[in-house]
């Protein structure tokens, strides 16, 4: 496993967890501007979520990480990214990739009742490419 500087992300909450994934994934950008990135291609993705939180629910944890991990792999991995319904109407760039990562955490963390928010998701498409997505905090 590779150790990775990750953008901070500022916050005021007592705890703060980060959870790495990685899964395979194909996708093409169908716009002329893309280039070579039209033809489908496959990229390892390397993705960063950091979740915040005052509160630990009864086992004494914020959010479980394998949770975290699942909402991601279940749906992406060895998956052709174009054929998801979310990029039906959009393309599946990193940018659309980790917002829609962002809101899939934060549709699964609003069930909680110790009420842990998703702050941050970096997605890295390639070893030179990365995207940081900060939702707005709803207060
Ligand atoms: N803002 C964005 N730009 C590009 C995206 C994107 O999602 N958002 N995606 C691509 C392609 O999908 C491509 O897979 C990644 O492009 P790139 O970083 O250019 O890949 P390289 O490995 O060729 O990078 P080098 O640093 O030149 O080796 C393109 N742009
Ligand atoms: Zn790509």
């Amino acid at each position: 496993m590779m150790f990775q500087y990750y953008p901070q992300v500022q916050h005021s909450f007592i705890y703060e967890l980060n959870k790495d994934i990685n899964f395979a994934a194909a996708h093409f950008i169908p716009a002329e501007a893309a280039g070579k990135c039209s033809r489908t291609h496959g990229h390892m993705y390397i993705v960063n979520v950091t979740i915040g939180g005052d509160e630990l629910d009864e086992t004494g944890i914020l959010v479980d990480f394998k949770a975290i991990k699942q909402l991601v792999c279940d749906r992406y991995d060895h998956t052709l990214l174009n054929e998801h319904p979310e990029f039906r109407d959009c393309h599946p760039t990193t940018e659309l990739l980790a917002q829609t990562i962002g809101l899939r955490i934060r549709q699964f963390l609003a069930g909680k009742q110790n009420r842990p928010q998703c702050l941050q998701v970096i997605v890295r498409e390639t070893p030179t490419s990365y995207v940081v997505y900060r939702p707005k905090r709803v207060t």
